[in-house]
């Protein structure tokens, strides 16, 4: 499998043989979390938080995937450089999948330039949204770090409560860790409310910066088209090892915006011979699948040795 562009499906079965060879998930999500941090700073060079620090607070959407995973990492890597961001977890921490994900997350806890709100409806997406204004951070009490979600403290007195129109939030950069790889069918409720919001917002403000983590949310991962348009459209999209075939796709041109590839420390024996991986990809079975439909086993054997080469076929 080593080809310059891979698959979602193909990704997957590297991570899952990297693993095995002792590249654990853990070490790839900070990977690829430091990489996303990375992209922000590329993609913000106004940064400078000695400067002006009003215009250094980042807002990441993170889902309960390792996409999430990878923003919360990014979150940590930001308050290394001093610049303060605002998580918005869509929905409960403890749907949070993966134990990388969760020990991530934990983690943002133990960072005063951080501040995690868990969102748990769309109401309260759009309140919480409100609550910071032109001068940045508004919605953070600043003391404890514990979480204002009453969206009355806006300097010009207003609610917004659906996230469109006119906007003077103060973030520079709004990354989407929504949904990656993961995803399938269509996005529904608080996630697809907070697709709409990173569109409207975008919309609004034309100087705001959105980043997505390795597709845009809502984006299917066969790279066909959102369903209803509902996907985020960024200004880049940072994937990581390798080129991935949904992003060269009339699609991604609408909703990636600029693709930066990243490597991850994926050892190259994870590519170069067949592990788990492929065989985990191979088991995918429809209830329904007959003989064949799963793909066909070439055994290639000689020496005087041929008992299992046989039983194999
Ligand atoms: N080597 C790499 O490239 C690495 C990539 N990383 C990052 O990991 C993600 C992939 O993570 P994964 O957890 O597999 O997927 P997602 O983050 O997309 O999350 C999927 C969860 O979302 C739920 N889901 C899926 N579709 C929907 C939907 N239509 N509506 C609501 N929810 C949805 C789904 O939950 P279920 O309960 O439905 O199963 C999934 O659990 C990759 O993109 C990279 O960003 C690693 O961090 C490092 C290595
Ligand atoms: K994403």
């Amino acid at each position: 499998m080593r080809q310059k562009t891979i698959t979602a499906d193909e990704m997957k079965a590297v991570d899952k043989n990297a693993s095995d060879i002792g590249m654990t998930p853990l070490q790839l999500m900070e990977n690829a979390g430091h990489a996303v941090a990375d992209a922000v700073l590329k993609l913000n060079l106004e940064f400078n938080p000695e400067l002006n620090p009003e215009s250094s607070l980042v807002l990441f959407f993170a889902g309960h995937g390792n996409n999430g995973g990878d923003a919360f990492v990014a979150a940590r890597h930001l308050a290394d450089k001093n610049i303060r961001s605002v998580v918005f977890l869509l929905g409960n921490s403890c749907r949070i999948k993966t134990e990388e994900s969760q020990i991530n997350f934990r983690l943002l806890k133990q960072t005063s330039l951080i501040t995690v709100f868990e969102i748990q409806s769309e109401s309260e997406l759009s309140e919480t949204f409100n609550s910071f204004d032109s001068n940045g951070a508004d919605g953070i009490d600043k003391t404890d770090g514990t979480n204002r979600t009453d969206g009355t403290n806006r300097t010009d007195g207003t609610n917004r409560t659906d996230g469109a129109g006119s906007s003077n939030v103060g973030f520079s950069v709004i990354v989407d860790g929504i949904f990656g790889t993961g995803f399938s069918g269509e996005p529904k409720g608080l996630e697809k409310a907070a697709i709409h919001l990173i569109r409207s917002e975008k919309q609004a403000r034309p100087d705001l910066k959105v980043l997505s983590i390795d597709i845009p949310s809502g984006m299917p991962v066969t790279g066909a088209a959102p369903i209803d348009g509902a996907a985020v459209i960024a200004d880049s999209t940072v994937t990581f090892h390798k080129m991935k075939t949904f992003l060269e796709t009339e699609t991604a041109a609408e909703f990636a915006g600029e693709v930066f590839v990243y490597p991850i420390g994926i050892p190259e024996n994870a590519e170069k011979y067949v592990g788990t991986g492929e065989l985990s990809l191979l088991y995918k079975r429809k209830s329904d699948s007959k003989k064949g439909d799963s793909g066909r086993v070439l055994v290639i054997a000689g020496g005087p040795y041929s008992g299992a080469p046989g039983l194999a076929g």
